[in-house]
C-alpha cells in the first residue's frame, strides 16, 4: 500500500453551547483534517485542532507541519510502518497536534492493510466505552442546568470546568453536587487556573463539605511541578496532570516526583498513538491509572483515541472523550457512534470511517 496524495482541508462544526475553560472560550469546533490516499485505494482520515493555549499549535502551523512531513511520506509503502512513525516523530521538533494528525491517518491505513478495525490491532478489547462529559464555566445557574441535562441525557460521570475564581468555583461544585446528587461522579478540571494555594483550600473545603470528587485535574500551571507535588501530597482527592505531561519523558519526571496520582493522555499533546502506548506502558510499569482525553476536538481523532482506549483498557480507566458529544453536527460517515456517555467503535477495518462532510481543501502534497 503505496501512499500517493495527502490532501489537507478544515472542517466547521458549531458547539451546541459555548465551550468555555479557565483557559479560553470556543463557539465552534474548527479543525485540520488530513486524508492520505495511497494506490490500493484505501484512504486514512486524520484530525488536529488547533489548542494554541495548550499545544502552542495554530490551523497554520499545523498546516505547514504537515505539509512538512506530508512530503516525506510520498512513495512509501505502510507495510515499513515503524520507519513511518519514526519519519513523522523525527521530521519536527514539537507541533504535536500535527503529528498526531498524521500518525492518526497512518494507523487508519496500516489497521485497513490488515483487515481489522484499529482497536484490534492494538490488541483487542471492548467495543463500547463509556464517556464522561464535561461543563464549561459559566454562571452557577447555567452550569447547574447543563449538568441537569447532562444526568437526563444519560451521563453519570461529569468533568466540570473551573478555576476562575475561588470561592465562585467552591459554589459552583456545592450548587452542581446538590442538584445531581452523590451517584453522579464529579471531576474537576481547574485548567491550570488555581495557585497552589487555592488548590490547596478549595479543595479541602469540597472534601468538607463531603464530597467525594473522582479526581482534580491540572489545578496549577503545568510547569508548577512543585505546586503539583505539594496538592498531590496534601489532599485526600487523586489529582490528574494533563498539561504538565505532554510525552514519555514528562510523564516520567510526573510520575516519579509524585506530581500527580493520574495521568490524561492526549493524543494532540503526545503527537499522536506511538508516544501515547509509551506513556501507557510507563504507567503500566508504576501502576498509576490513566485517563484517555481530548481536546475541543472532532470525531476523526476521537474515534481513533477511542480505539486506544479500547485496546489499552486495563490501564486506561478514566474516559473523557466528549469532544463529539459537544458538537450540534456529526460531519462523519462511519467512525465512533455516540449515544448519550455510550461510545461504539465501528467493526470496518482501521477507524471505520469513510468519508467527511463539509471538508474544505486548502492545500494538496504528492
Ligand atoms: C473537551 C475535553 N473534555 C476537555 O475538557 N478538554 C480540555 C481542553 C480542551 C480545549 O481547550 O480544547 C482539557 O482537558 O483541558
Ligand atoms: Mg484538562
Amino acid at each position: 500500500m503505496i501512499i500517493e496524495k495527502i490532501q489537507i482541508g478544515k472542517i466547521k462544526i458549531p458547539l451546541i453551547t459555548p465551550f468555555k475553560t479557565a483557559l479560553r472560550t470556543v463557539e465552534s469546533v474548527e479543525d485540520i483534517v488530513i486524508i492520505i490516499e495511497t494506490d490500493t485505494g484505501n484512504i486514512g482520515f486524520g484530525e488536529a485542532p488547533p489548542t494554541a493555549v495548550i499545544t502552542g499549535d495554530t490551523h497554520n502551523s499545523i498546516i505547514g507541519a504537515v505539509s512538512l512531513i506530508g512530503k516525506q511520506l510520498i512513495g512509501k509503502n505502510i507495510e515499513d510502518f515503524n520507519d513511518l512513525i519514526g519519519l513523522v516523530q523525527g521530521a519536527i521538533i514539537k507541533n504535536t497536534s500535527a503529528k498526531a494528525a498524521v500518525e492518526i491517518a497512518l494507523y487508519d491505513l496500516f489497521a485497513q492493510s490488515m483487515n481489522k478495525p484499529l482497536y484490534k490491532v492494538l490488541g483487542g478489547g471492548p467495543s463500547q466505552l463509556k464517556t464522561d462529559l464535561t461543563i464549561s464555566v459559566d454562571s452557577v445557574e447555567k452550569m447547574v442546568s447543563d449538568s441537569l441535562k447532562a444526568v437526563e441525557a444519560g451521563f453519570d460521570q461529569l468533568k466540570i470546568k473551573v478555576g476562575k475564581n475561588i470561592e465562585e468555583d467552591i459554589h459552583r461544585i456545592k450548587s452542581i453536587y446538590e442538584a445531581v446528587g452523590p451517584n453522579i461522579k464529579l471531576r474537576l478540571d481547574a485548567n491550570q487556573g488555581w495557585s497552589t494555594k487555592e488548590s490547596l483550600y478549595a479543595i479541602k473545603k469540597i472534601e468538607e463539605y463531603g464530597i467525594v470528587l473522582d479526581f482534580v485535574e491540572q489545578p496549577v500551571k503545568a510547569v508548577d511541578i512543585h505546586g503539583m507535588i505539594k496538592v498531590t501530597s496534601e489532599v485526600l482527592s487523586p489529582i490528574l496532570a494533563d498539561e504538565s505531561i505532554f510525552s514519555p519523558r514528562d510523564a516520567v519526571e510526573v510520575i516519579t516526583r509524585k506530581a500527580a496520582d493520574i495521568v490524561n493522555i492526549k493524543l494532540m499533546k503526545t503527537g499522536g498513538i506511538s508516544n501515547a502506548l509509551k506513556i501507557i506502558n510507563i504507567c503500566e510499569i508504576y501502576d498509576i491509572p490513566c485517563m484517555i482525553g481530548c481536546m475541543l476536538e472532532g470525531g476523526i481523532s476521537v474515534t481513533a483515541a477511542a480505539h486506544l482506549a479500547a485496546a489499552k483498557s486495563s490501564v486506561i480507566t478514566r474516559i473523557d472523550l466528549d469532544g463529539p458529544a459537544l458538537c450540534s453536527e456529526n460531519p462523519l460517515d462511519g467512525g465512533l457512534i455516540m449515544d448519550g456517555s455510550k461510545i461504539t467503535l465501528p467493526p470496518e477495518p482501521g477507524l471505520g470511517i469513510k468519508a467527511v462532510a463539509g471538508f474544505e481543501f486548502i492545500q494538496e502534497i504528492k
